[in-house]
Order: structure tokens, then C-alpha cells, then sequence
């Protein structure tokens, strides 16, 4: 077997008779006017090479560093020696790094794990990956091939460094048994009729078998009339035929991701529901995913630095920054200008203390403060934004999906950080209806972030013998009484007006949840708390990270999935989410609103939404034609105001930024910040 790093992954194919079979050059597919919409947007030239970049992986996997459980160097060393003690320096990068030094002197070992160069992301560490490699498929000269054809997105993790897990395998060759090599390629959407796309291979189709030259095909005949006259002869003719029936292979040339060693039979990858089907010994990308090396690396860095990292794309590393609204001292200044210049031109009065107040506290961000994320699983953003905050404060972080929230319980409680407050909640509903906030007077007062009941959810310390007992232990807030009637209510000891009428069965759920106590991190075992959402006013600053058409991360083997009109879907979904972001920052908060897509539309859409319905102080944004490309470009600049005339007339510069070849992480991402003035 042979594995060299190629210019062109379809430069230097295995065999003449296997061209273009064994090697990695997808064609991303669009819907015909998605991609006309695009080319407009980008410009033809343009989005041919977004394209191009958009299905292939990143070439460096980037980790973000827990700064309260260890430092940036540390964790750097610690990966080094792990890379290094475990061959795996090799695997990633060896032979980019010989070409590098022109095979004169072995890779230095600080090349493979490098600290992010932008300020303000200091805690953010790059590991190196390489490719694309050409791969080939070195089979015994009388053995065929034996193959594994896989899921799209399962082929889309393993370019990303995972291994091949049961569920993604959609078709194998016979017989394939425990240790045996496999060639790994992946089925993509082919067209069909009616401009439908389908994958054509259903799980568990046995691949025929391939070309390689060794196949036989044995033809038996009988002659009753031979040349020894009376004597029945038989004839036997081979034939070395190319390839034997797949209806498949041609579609799945040019879409070989590497090989690896079965690890399990053919009869166990389909019976069986999980596990691992494939470990990847080469790969035409060699990205070091934490999850996926090796078992046993995987089980090394859960001891040697469980919690102390995370892996997450660069521009979500930028978008917990934006929030924390990191600001360079110089900036700061020009950015209090700005706040003040802004509210004076929307009011056309000078502005008054209150605005003067608010751009100073934006420049001093307060670990004590209470943010909101209203879409947070699987909590990469939040864990960032406790981790700027010291663990002081609160983080609210909302999901809807019960699992997910569960995933982001386990990610603080690996992290350590206990100012993490996970809820299941529909973010459209995140807005506690104010017929039932009966604090009208607790909202109105919008400078003091207020105690909410979602507070519903808090561990609830109740009784149900007729006794007051109060239910936020901490703050002593909630009061539950009963009354004549026997109904049982939740009072607020600041409000003793307001009640709130609980059943039994939530008493009940409560008397359960004060035994057994909330657990690390409050994590109650399998169960999520609930919220009934939160006041207006409620938070300093919300993180809207918007679900979206997820259009900007790589790799991505196919998009014809997206029309038009699931384009403008994700737009209206975000809208209404906005909306609550707006009503839940408190005057003078701030909004940060991420997605990643490299649709220029989507984001457009959002802020002059929101700048047409709502008034801001100001407004930080990337500019939207700039996309993902310009995110290193953003890294070096978020900090800055743009204004149209800026960004004209650097367009162009951010733009040559963008580099297909550049190992970006993620192709489009947008952050925009609202700083919220009065409202
Ligand atoms: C882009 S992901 C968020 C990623 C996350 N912010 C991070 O950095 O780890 C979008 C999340 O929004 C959640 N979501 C979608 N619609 C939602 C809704 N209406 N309410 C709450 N969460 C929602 C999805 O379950 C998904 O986990």
C-alpha cells in the first residue's frame, strides 16, 4: 500500500484499469436554481471554487482549551507528547511535513500542534491534519477486492477523522470477516427521474465484486459429436472479464475515502445496531478526530485531559468572544464613540446618562451577568461563554430536544462548570406569557435581572402537608401554601401577591427530586428540567445560534437537498426566534445572532429584519457576501464596526482571503451583535 500526499487527488491513480476509481475527487451537487442563486451571489467563478472547498475537509482540527482546568501551554504539550508517544505524527502529517523540510530533517514536533496567532483567541489550539493522499488499494493479485460502501454523512465523519460505525455501512462484499481489509467508498445521491436524487444501494446489498484483474469466468459446455467419436467431452474456456456485476461502480469513482480493517463480519456489521464496523487505516484525509484514532487514544485523552478541551469550529470559538464582547482597549474606545455617535443620530438628541452607562458596560463584561443561548446543544458555545465568565454568573442554555439537553448537562458536568443552567424549552416559546408573570411590577423593572420560574424547574423544595416550605433554597424566593380549598399554590415572597397554582403530581415530582437530591452539576440522573420560559428583560445578553442550513460546513458530499424555499424556511424560523431574543435582553444588552451557512441571503434577511423592525445602538456584523471565507480575516477584525463604505472598499481584500486550499474549518459562517438600546 501506498499513501502519498497528491496535488490532485486523481493525479497518480493506483492502475490504469482502476483510473479514477480509487481516489477522492467529489462533485458537490446542487439543485439547479440554488446553484443559479448562488452564482449570483458570489459570482460563478466564485462559487466554483466555494464549491470545491465546501466538499472537502479542513486540514487542521481546531481545539478549544477549558482556561479554568488548564492552560493553553499545558494542554499543548500534553497533545504534543500524546501525538508523538502514539505514532500518530505519522499517521497525520509525516509525509507533509518530510515535503516541507525538503526530507532533509525529521517534522518538528511543535508543527503538529500549533496555538491560534489571532488575538483574542488565545485559548484556541490548531493540531495539523494533511491530504488529500492517494490511497491505493495494494489487494492480493488473486484475491478481489473486498469492499464497504457507506452513508453519505457517515463517509462525511470519516473524512473528518472518525472511524466507520455500523449504522453508516450501507453495502459490503461477501464474506467479509473480522481483520480482512476493506476498500472504504461512499454512495452519494445520483439523479433520477423527475430531478428526484436517490442513493440506489439499500443496507445490506452484497457488493459482487470489483475489477482487479484476477476474476475468472468459467464456461462449461458438452459436445456430443467429438473429435474421439463416440466419447462425450466436455469444454472449459476462461475469460478474464473487467469487473463483475455492481450496478454501482461507476457512480461510487472518484468517491474511494481510504481503507481500513473490518472489524467485525459482514453478518455482524448488519445485525448488529452499533459499534464500530471499519477502523480506517488510510485515509485520503488525515485529520486527528479525538473520537475516532483509536480506541485506545481515545481512551487516553479522556484521562489525560478530560474537560480540559474541546473541539470546536473556529468561528464558534469567535462567536462566544463577540458575546463576551472582547474588545481591545483601543477599540473600546472607539467603540463607546460609536454607541453614543449611533444613539444621537437614531434620537437626534444628545444621548442620556442611561446610554453613556450602557457603552461603558459593554466594554467591562461581568462575570456576574446572566446570558441566555437559546439554541445550545450540544453546548460548545455555552461551555465557552461559562468558561469567559470564570463559572460566575449564569448561563441559561436552551434546547428542545431532551437528548440534547442531556448532552449539554454532560458536557458542563465534564467541564466542571456549575454556572450552567440546562432547560428543554422551544426557544419560540421562550417568552413567559405576562398574563401568567402576574410580576409585571419584577419585569418592568428591567435593570434587575430577575429571578425567573423557570425557577419552576430549580430543584423544588416542597411539601405537600399544608406547610409553607420554601423552594429556592438558595435565594428563598418561592414560597409553596396551601389553601383553604386544599389547592396548593407557589407564592413569591417578594410578590406575595402573585401565586401560581401546582398540582399534586408536580408536588409530588418535587418531593422525589428533594430526596434524591439534583445531582453533579444538577444533572438529575436521565431526566432534563423543563422550563416555562423566562420574563422580558430578563437577560444581559442572548446568544441566538440559529438552526440553519448548516450550508458551511465541510465537508459536505451533497447539498441538492436544499431548495430555494427550504433556504427562505430557515430565514422565517429565525426571525420568530429573534423576536424573543428581543424581548428577553434586558435595555442596553446585547444580541449576538451566529449561523453557518455561506447563503449571504439567510444572514441578509436576519438583520435587515431586524434592523427594520427594532432599534439598535449599533450593529457589529461580518459583512454578508464576505461569508465563512473571510473568517480568519473576522478573527483579526471582529472587533471592529464595519460601515458599507468599509467594507466596500475592502472587499476585495477579504475576499482574496478566501483560498480553497486554505485549511479553514468551516466555509461560511456569520455573527452579527445588536447592541440593544432603549427599548
Ligand atoms: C446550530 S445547533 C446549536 C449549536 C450550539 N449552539 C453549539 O455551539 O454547540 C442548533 C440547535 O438548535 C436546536 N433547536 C432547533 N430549534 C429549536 C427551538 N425551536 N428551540 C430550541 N432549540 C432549538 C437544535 O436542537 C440544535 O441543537
Amino acid at each position: 500500500m501506498d499513501s502519498s500526499p497528491s496535488p490532485s487527488p486523481s493525479a497518480a491513480p493506483p492502475a490504469a484499469a482502476d483510473a479514477g476509481r480509487y481516489t477522492f475527487s467529489p462533485k458537490l451537487r446542487w439543485q439547479p436554481e440554488v446553484e443559479e442563486y448562488f452564482a449570483a451571489a458570489y459570482g460563478r467563478d466564485r462559487f466554483a471554487r466555494i464549491t470545491e472547498a465546501l466538499a472537502h475537509p479542513s486540514r487542521y482540527c481546531c481545539i478549544r482549551v477549558n482556561t479554568l482546568k488548564s492552560s493553553t501551554d499545558d494542554v499543548m504539550h500534553k497533545l504534543m507528547d500524546l501525538v508523538c508517544e502514539n505514532g500518530l505524527s505519522d499517521g497525520i502529517n509525516g509525509l507533509e511535513i518530510v515535503e516541507q523540510n525538503c526530507g532533509e530533517q525529521p517534522h518538528e514536533r511543535s508543527s503538529l500542534v500549533q496555538k491560534c496567532p489571532y488575538a483574542g483567541l488565545e485559548n484556541v489550539l490548531f493540531v495539523q491534519g494533511s491530504g488529500p493522499h492517494v490511497v491505493h488499494y495494494n489487494s492480493q493479485p488473486d484475491q478481489s477486492v473486498k469492499e464497504i460502501v457507506v452513508s453519505r454523512k457517515c463517509a462525511e465523519s470519516v473524512l473528518r477523522g472518525a472511524q466507520v460505525y455500523v449504522p453508516g455501512v450501507l453495502a459490503c462484499s461477501s464474506h467479509v470477516e473480522k481483520g480482512d481489509k476493506v476498500a472504504v467508498s461512499v454512495a452519494v445521491e445520483q439523479p433520477v427521474k423527475d430531478g428526484d436524487w436517490a442513493v440506489g444501494i439499500t443496507r445490506g446489498t452484497v457488493l459482487q465484486g470489483l475489477q482487479s484483474g484476477k476474476f475468472f469466468f468459467v464456461e462449461v459446455f458438452t459436445c456430443a459429436t467429438s473429435f474421439f467419436l463416440d466419447k462425450r467431452c466436455i469444454f472449459i474456456e476462461l475469460y478474464n472479464i473487467p469487473h463483475v456485476a455492481d450496478a454501482h461502480y461507476e457512480e461510487r469513482k472518484g468517491l474511494y475515502i481510504g481503507q481500513g480493517t473490518a472489524a467485525m463480519s459482514r453478518s455482524g456489521i448488519f445485525r448488529v445496531p452499533h459499534g464500530i464496523a471499519v477502523e480506517m487505516t488510510e485515509r485520503v484525509y488525515k485529520l486527528p478526530s479525538f473520537n475516532g484514532i483509536s480506541a485506545y487514544f481515545l481512551h487516553l485523552l479522556q484521562h489525560v485531559l478530560e474537560g480540559e478541551i474541546f473541539l470546536q469550529n473556529l468561528p464558534s470559538v469567535v462567536t462566544a468572544r463577540v458575546l463576551d464582547a472582547y474588545l481591545s482597549t483601543f477599540d473600546s474606545f472607539l467603540h463607546v464613540i460609536h454607541s453614543i455617535i449611533s444613539y444621537c443620530i437614531a434620537k437626534r438628541f444628545w444621548p442620556d446618562l442611561y446610554c453613556i452607562k450602557f457603552a461603558i458596560h459593554l466594554i467591562d463584561p461581568q462575570p456576574g451577568e446572566r446570558i441566555l443561548d437559546m439554541c445550545a446543544a450540544p453546548g460548545g458555545k455555552t461551555t465557552a461563554i461559562a468558561i469567559l465568565m470564570m463559572d460566575k454568573g449564569e448561563v441559561v442554555a436552551l434546547d428542545r430536544s431532551h437528548n440534547k439537553v442531556m448532552d449539554i448537562m454532560k458536557l458542563a458536568s465534564e467541564m466542571d462548570l456549575n454556572c450552567i443552567k440546562p432547560y428543554k424549552l422551544d426557544a419560540l416559546k421562550s417568552v413567559r406569557r405576562t398574563d401568567e408573570a402576574t410580576n409585571v411590577a419584577m419585569a418592568d423593572n428591567h435593570c434587575e435581572p430577575i429571578k425567573t420560574l423557570a425557577e419552576d424547574s430549580e430543584p423544588c423544595h416542597a411539601t405537600v402537608d399544608g406547610r409553607a416550605t420554601n423552594v429556592d433554597k438558595d435565594s428563598s424566593t418561592t414560597t409553596v401554601v396551601q389553601s383553604e380549598t386544599e389547592q396548593t399554590f407557589l407564592v413569591d415572597d417578594k410578590n406575595p401577591e402573585s401565586k401560581r397554582y401546582v398540582s399534586k403530581a408536580e408536588l409530588r415530582k418535587n418531593l422525589r427530586r428533594m430526596k434524591n437530591g439534583p445531582g453533579r452539576n444538577n444533572c438529575s440522573g436521565g431526566r432534563v428540567e423543563k422550563s416555562k420560559g423566562f420574563f422580558p428583560n430578563s437577560f444581559d445578553r442572548v446568544l441566538l445560534d440559529a438552526p440553519c442550513s448548516a450550508l458551511g460546513l465541510r465537508p459536505r458530499l451533497f447539498a441538492a437537498e436544499e431548495t430555494l424555499e427550504s433556504l427562505k424556511t430557515h430565514g422565517k424560523y429565525q426571525r420568530r426566534m429573534f423576536d424573543q431574543a428581543v424581548k428577553l435582553v434586558r435595555p442596553g444588552g446585547v444580541i449576538v445572532y451566529s449561523t453557518c451557512t455561506i447563503n449571504p441571503g439567510e444572514n441578509e434577511a436576519l438583520v435587515r429584519y431586524a434592523l427594520d423592525t427594532y432599534k439598535f445602538l449599533s450593529l457589529v456584523s461580518q459583512h454578508p457576501k464576505v461569508g465563512g471565507p473571510g473568517v480568519v480575516g473576522w478573527c483579526e477584525l471582529f472587533n471592529k464596526t464595519y460601515t458599507e463604505e468599509w467594507l466596500t472598499e475592502h472587499e476585495a481584500e477579504l475576499v482574496q482571503r478566501f483560498d480553497p486550499s486554505s485549511p479553514v474549518d468551516t466555509i461560511g459562517f456569520f455573527i452579527a451583535k445588536f447592541n440593544v438600546g432603549e427599548k
